[in-house]
């Protein structure tokens, strides 16, 4: 096995996560101490506003470069500060890092021939998948091999290069009683369906955090509706809520993927910037859970329950909304003994083994590639 440190920055752009994990990519073994390093407010501003540009920019952009640096200091400082953490309470170094970087934007090829996932034609161009962050700083920092660049592989052999972490929930779940749909919250969210014979079925569910986050930005000026508190002052706007619903990603088969942004057009044009602040959160509430709802229609068999990990399980509104829209019981991951807050970079640390040990990423069901691939690269000293 070795000792590895997952780094994930997700689309909420509210800081790194950092966890330990003993792992040889197919088992988990010991799980060390997490943390959390916010990013200052300057830096994730910057970063907000690196994904609203990130399709006129080339990758020498000063602009870019100037963040990328930023944000791979940051990813080191979690690294020395969790390796300490460990040292102190395991009495144990790191061999690898996994380090997912910042997606800052993501055009995978549609799975439709001539439709992106909203069903709208699109030339069929090459697809693309961005996440930026510098290995090779990092891996000279830290003094450790890296493993980075976890999706492009993926997508340039046709896949939806996301989402990646399904096969380290279904190692993790290895003994729970399936079929089980695990719920990433972030700011998009993700599922992934764990049928009986461990078949693997993952994909992105629709907006989560993310729209609801800016949300509540703008009206309150807090980065996030903090414990839901805004959306339960307001009701769900039918009409609002009925033109978002006929958003033809909700019924697109999967495999599916989406950007951080994608679901910002239909929202201004399904009429949410008129609501006020309450009704505006409950209703992005509501849609976050009738995109869950949605996806569970594309599930081969009914799960015997969900598990719910990432930011939007501590919201209480879109835990009481989850629990109305499905029809099985829906629970944070912490019942199953896991942490909901590192999951993400916990995986990225199983994935890193994965890309060492050249084990496949991505899977049929997973990507929609054709077969399981391998991906990811390898910096630093060798291992
Ligand atoms: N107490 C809370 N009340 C309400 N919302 C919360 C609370 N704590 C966290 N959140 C939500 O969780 C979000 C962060 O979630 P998380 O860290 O899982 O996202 P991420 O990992 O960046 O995203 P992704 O999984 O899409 O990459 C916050 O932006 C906020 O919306
Ligand atoms: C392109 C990209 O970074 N996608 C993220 C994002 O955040 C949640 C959802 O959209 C998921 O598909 C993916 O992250 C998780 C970690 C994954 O790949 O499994």
């Amino acid at each position: 096995m070795l000792r590895t440190i997952g780094l994930m920055s997700g689309t909420s752009l509210d800081g790194v996560d950092a966890a330990w994990v003993e792992t040889d990519g197919e088992r988990i073994g010991r799980i060390g101490p997490t943390l959390t390093l916010p990013y200052a407010p300057a830096l994730r501003r910057d970063l907000r506003r690196l994904l609203d540009i990130a399709g006129e920019i080339g990758p020498q952009d000063g602009f870019l470069a100037g963040c990328v640096a930023r944000l791979t200091e940051r990813h080191a400082e979690a690294v020395e500060m969790l390796r300490e953490q460990v040292w102190e309470s395991l009495r144990e170094d790191t061999d690898l890092l996994g380090f997912h970087g910042q997606t800052i934007l993501h055009r995978p090829l549609p799975a439709v021939r001539g439709r992106n996932a909203a069903g709208e034609a699109v030339l069929r161009e090459g697809g693309r998948t961005w996440q930026v962050g510098d290995a090779v700083l990092l891996a000279r920092r830290s003094g450790l091999s890296v493993a980075h660049d976890f999706r492009s592989a993926d997508v340039a052999a046709g896949g939806q290069g996301a989402p990646l972490v399904p096969v380290v929930h279904a190692a993790m779940a290895a003994a729970l009683p399936k079929p089980l749909a695990v719920l990433n919250l972030g700011g998009v969210g993700n599922v992934t369906w764990i049928g009986e014979d461990g078949a693997l079925l993952a994909f992105d569910t629709g907006p989560a955090n993310g729209p609801l986050d800016d949300w509540a930005r703008r009206a309150t000026g807090a980065d996030y509706d903090m414990d839901g508190r805004l959306a339960l002052a307001g009701q769900p706007d039918g009409v609002v809520l009925g033109r978002l619903l006929a958003h033809p990603y909700l019924e697109a088969p999967p495999p599916k993927s989406l950007d951080r942004l994608d679901f910002d057009r239909a929202l201004r044009e399904a009429g949410a910037d008129a609501l006020s602040p309450p009704d505006g959160a409950a209703t992005l509430v509501a849609f976050c859970a009738a995109c869950v709802a949605a996806a569970a229609r594309h599930f081969p068999a009914p799960p015997l329950q969900w598990l719910v990990g990432g930011g939007g399980r501590r919201n209480p509104a879109v835990m009481r909304a989850l629990a109305g829209a499905l029809e099985q019981p829906v629970h944070p991951v912490e019942v199953a003994g896991w942490n909901g807050d590192a999951l993400e970079a916990q995986a990225f640390g199983v994935l890193a083994v994965r890309v060492a040990r050249r084990l496949p990423l991505t899977f049929p069901g997973t990507t929609g590639v054709e077969a399981p691939m391998t991906g990811g690269r390898l910096v630093g000293p060798l291992l």
